[in-house]
């Protein structure tokens, strides 16, 4: 298996205060990898640091993508919601990086977000205004957004948040097909404990003072899990 992303003896933090300490972790090319651990334990800061939005107070991060980057679902704020653009827009938008000082979107750019747009199962909303669009149709528009940006890895922070059940249940599904028939790997911060230990291969679970990464398996054996689980060894697997 080949390693697209390679935490070496990482510290995690902010100007020189460490948050997660001595950080080892891999993410192999077609991994499922869910990250969970209490607020504020530092998840949303260990996905910033590898995406280069926050630098790591000391070790390194080996990034080994071939052609296109990481595709990102952030967190969507209040704002996002109501942002005035066409859900193609939004879409294309995944382009930015790539498109430079390029005043246009080219024609191949324009084809394959629409492509990603039926991939998601939503080609007809592509000329319906983003903020027009229910919780789940944004999420898919973000998700096609983000396929823009890559066909290795998309990270996701906490996806499903403000979603009805039915919803969070349909994207955890793409999600599953987009890992299981394209080979794209995840790596999704979530606090739905349950859906990770049954679609995640492996579990990094970050706790303020040490973390735990290895399979599903090892992980309901371990006390991390029981410390998540209540207390409970067998409850949710
Ligand atoms: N820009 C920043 N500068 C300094 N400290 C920060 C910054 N962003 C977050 N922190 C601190 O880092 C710690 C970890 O925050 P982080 O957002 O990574 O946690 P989290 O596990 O994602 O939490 P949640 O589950 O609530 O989203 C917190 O104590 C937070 O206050």
């Amino acid at each position: 298996m080949t390693s697209i992303i390679t935490c070496s003896h990482v510290d995690l933090g902010y100007d020189g205060h460490v948050i997660v300490k001595d950080l080892n972790m891999k993410i192999e090319q077609g991994a499922y990898v869910s990250v969970i651990g209490q607020n504020g334990s530092g998840k949303s800061t260990f996905i910033k640091t590898l995406l280069g939005l926050v630098r790591p107070v000391s070790g390194k991060i080996q990034r080994s993508l071939s052609g296109k980057g990481i595709g990102y679902l952030p967190q969507q704020t209040e704002m996002q919601k109501n942002f005035p653009a066409t859900a193609l827009e939004v879409v294309l938008s995944g382009f930015l990086s790539r498109k430079q000082r390029r005043p246009f979107y080219t024609k191949k750019e324009k084809s394959t977000a629409m492509e990603q747009l039926e991939k998601l199962g939503i080609p007809e909303l592509f000329k319906t205004c983003y903020r027009e669009l229910s919780g789940g149709q944004q999420q898919r528009v973000l998700l096609a957004r983000a396929l823009c940006a890559t066909d290795q890895l998309l990270v996701l922070d906490e996806p499903v948040t403000g979603l009805d059940p039915g919803a969070a249940k349909e994207l955890y599904l793409l999600l599953k097909e987009l890992n299981k028939n394209e080979g794209i790997a995840i790596l999704m911060v979530s606090h739905d404990l349950s859906n990770a230990l049954k679609d995640a291969d492996e579990i990094l679970h970050i706790r303020h003072e040490d973390y735990f990464f290895g399979s599903v398996s090892e992980y309901c054996r371990s006390e991390h899990f029981r410390e998540m689980n209540g207390g409970a060894v067998h409850g949710i697997v």
